[in-house]
């Protein structure tokens, strides 16, 4: 018996301390200069640190959005891994937003470093792209489990131009007739219920982003039918900023609803520094008072 706790078990645990709020770290240029900070490594190491002050004890998840750190090259990196250890440190559940995807060999490495414990780079979780195949993130998948990380695969995103890739259906493979986002959907529902202690579990450990914003059904994904057990995680941005609301969160999610990770970046951050707290402690009350 492994003594390392499964990802999704302290996810469970997170939602019952702080609810299901989870604030993005995405240091635009207009936030960093609605901050007063530099558009450098060092102005993005600083909107990371403070924003992780401001959501330790308040709220159990931030997700990092490394394309921004990513585009200061190294330094970008070093502001980013100093975030990590900091929000790891912190007690926060850490959700690397990196989307990777390829071959199975070199996204297995991409695994390596974002999920491994003691890299540089260490998250709880990482996104993942299927799209070459839900085969090929497999070895991801199984280095996740056996160190307690977590991913989340990228299924219908919030961005309304996916909808002609995502919603497109699959000719051959075991899934045809599916949808892209219901294929890539069902393959983690039935990786989470293939795990050895899937029985006991609340929440299984892998995953999957829904974006709020769009027609779920529309993408084949099947909200109507009994939730899946173990229950299914369900990363979705798309709230404040992109438009959804959250009284609206079941109604979007159906059945998938108790799994959602309500994740907002600029509609928090756009507080600026010294409202970053208080903004933060409101969205907790509301995203608790929204019943899924
Ligand atoms: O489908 C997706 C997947 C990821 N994202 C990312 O989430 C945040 C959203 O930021 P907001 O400021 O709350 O709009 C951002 O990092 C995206 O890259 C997404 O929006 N949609």
């Amino acid at each position: 018996m492994s003594d390392v706790t499964p990802f999704g078990d302290r996810l469970e645990a997170v939602f019952a301390a702080y609810g299901r709020l989870c604030v993005g770290i995405d240091p635009h240029a207009s936030l960093l200069d609605q901050w007063g900070l530099p558009d450098s490594a060092e102005g993005l190491r600083e909107f990371g640190l403070r924003t992780i002050d401001a959501a330790a004890g308040r709220v159990g998840i931030v997700k990092p959005q490394v394309a921004f750190f990513e585009r200061h090259g190294a330094a970008g990196y070093a502001a980013l891994e100093r975030v990590l250890a900091e929000a790891r440190d912190a007690g926060l559940i850490v959700i690397a937003d990196v989307k990777r995807g390829d071959i199975g060999s070199s996204v297995e490495a991409y695994g390596q470093a974002w999920l491994t414990p003691g890299s540089s780079l260490e998250a709880d979780a990482m996104t993942i792209s299927a799209y070459q195949g839900l085969g090929s993130i497999a070895g991801v998948l199984e280095a996740a489990e056996s160190t307690g990380k977590g991913a989340f695969v990228l299924a219908a995103t919030s961005n309304p131009e996916a909808a002609a890739i995502q919603r497109a259906v699959l000719q051959q493979s075991s899934r045809a007739g599916s949808t892209v986002a219901q294929a890539v959907t069902s393959g983690v529902v039935a990786w989470n219920q293939g795990r050895a202690d899937a029985a006991t579990r609340g929440l299984g450990s892998v995953g999957v982003v829904l974006g709020a914003t769009i027609d779920l059904r529309s993408s084949g994904i099947d909200l109507d039918v009994d939730p899946p057990r173990p229950g299914l995680p369900v990363l979705a941005p798309g709230f404040g900023h992109q438009g959804a609301e959250l009284r609206d969160l079941r109604a979007i999610f159906g059945s998938l609803a108790a799994g959602v990770i309500v994740s907002e970046s600029r509609s928090i951050l756009g507080a600026g520094p010294d409202g970053l707290a208080e903004a933060i402690t409101r969205r907790v009350g509301d995203v608790g008072a929204t019943s899924v």
